[in-house]
């Protein structure tokens, strides 16, 4: 299971854009099991990289491939398989359904494409502090709290790249950190990657190789 980004940089970037970067315009292969930090400044293109590699957006240059298949390429169908079973993503806006309650946002997903039951939600909900959320519908919710939301619904499916977009804005170090170490054993059930883009200030993501966007 491969990742493969080849010579890829935003159709709206120009060239100076690119100076200094590490994965911009680079012929990059991140791998199952690995885990990846991308530092990433405001307005480096941290959103549009993981939209590229999410299949959302296609205004690059360059390649994306997924075990040697171009993504450009996909159909809907790919699309879908693609993001049910194989990547899943925390957005940096996290796109919860408002007026759904915590639970239904999750069960949702879970129903989607299972890999646990369902009494996964409470216990992973409890565990990251907003156990007494599940009813709640998610427009009411806080900011940090609506983050734990879409990181627990990002870990409902079965994936080999888990796509994390400043999934910490909101929360303290040690909200980050618990979601930090619970994200960390899903991947490792799964034996999958983590690419996990960031504004420098967190430390604790132990990774395996660090790219300056
Ligand atoms: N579809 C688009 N067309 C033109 N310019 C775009 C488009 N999408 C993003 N940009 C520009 O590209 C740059 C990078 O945007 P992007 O949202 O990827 O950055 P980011 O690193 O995630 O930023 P932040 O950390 O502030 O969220 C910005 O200057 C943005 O205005």
């Amino acid at each position: 299971m491969q990742l493969q980004l080849q010579q890829l940089l935003p159709v709206y970037f120009d060239e100076s854009q690119r100076n200094g970067s590490e994965v911009w315009r680079k012929d990059l292969t991140f791998n199952k099991g690995e885990y990846i930090k991308i530092v990433a400044p405001s307005g480096s293109g941290k959103s549009s990289l993981m939209h590229f590699l999410y299949g959302l957006r296609n205004e690059y240059n360059g390649n994306i491939t997924y075990n040697n298949n171009d993504l450009k390429k996909f159909t809907a169908e790919d699309f879908a398989v693609y993001r049910k079973d194989q990547v899943s993503i925390v957005f940096q806006d996290l796109r919860l359904f408002p007026e759904q309650t915590v639970y239904e946002n999750i069960e949702l997903k879970r129903q989607l494409n299972s890999f646990h039951p369902a009494e996964k939600i409470k216990e992973m909900a409890e565990r990251l502090g907003i156990g007494s959320k599940l009813k709640n519908k998610s427009r009411i919710c806080s900011y940090g709290e609506q983050q734990r939301v879409a990181i627990i619904r990002a870990l409902m499916q079965p994936f080999d790249f888990l796509l994390l977009d400043e999934p910490f804005s909101h929360l303290d170090d040690k909200n980050s950190q618990n979601a930090m170490q619970l994200m960390l054993e899903e991947a490792r059930l799964r034996n999958a990657a983590i690419i996990f883009a960031d504004l420098e200030r967190i430390d604790f993501f132990p990774y395996t190789r660090l790219f300056h966007l």
